[in-house]
């Protein structure tokens, strides 16, 4: 049931002051965290990759490619977050055919970003590693 707008501490009048939409934002980003195994992934994975752009001491341009991969997966994981919750909320969680379909949608955007990042990190990375095992055997 929607909660009673008097109930939250702002009503849902618009944002007018900038710390306030910082904070709901901030609020938005630890919930998605606490509730998305696959965000806290993604994240894992994100600082992995930053820590091999300073190990490998990166162009400018490749933290430019890396840095928008890591982003990109991030912030298509939070808006498939928003759709699942929106269809949860819409179907109650009871099964709809058009919810699936927003879902699995939803599910595919992430995926495909997540190739992409793994082509960003494949064509930056694998040079370089190569190099550096060929030094070593
Ligand atoms: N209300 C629904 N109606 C029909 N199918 C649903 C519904 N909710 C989920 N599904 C199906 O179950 C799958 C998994 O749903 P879920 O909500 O767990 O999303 P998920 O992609 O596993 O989420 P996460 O990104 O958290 O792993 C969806 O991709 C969809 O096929």
């Amino acid at each position: 049931m929607p909660m009673d707008l008097k109930e939250n501490k702002y009503g849902i009048e618009k944002n007018k002051k900038f710390y306030r939409s910082l904070k709901c934002a901030c609020a938005g980003l630890k919930v998605a965290f606490v509730e998305e195994r696959n965000l806290r992934f993604q994240c894992v994975l994100g600082i992995l990759a930053v820590l091999a752009g300073f190990f490998f001491e990166l162009e400018r341009f490749e933290w430019l490619w890396i840095l928008l991969a890591i982003f990109l997966v991030i912030t298509m994981e939070l808006l498939n977050t928003v759709m699942e919750n929106l269809v949860d909320m819409i179907t109650e969680k009871t099964y709809h055919p058009i919810g699936k379909k927003v879902k699995d949608i939803g599910a595919a955007v992430v995926f495909i970003n997540a190739c992409f990042a793994v082509l960003i990190a494949g064509i930056i990375f694998l040079p370089k590693l190569v190099l550096l095992l060929q030094k070593f055997l």
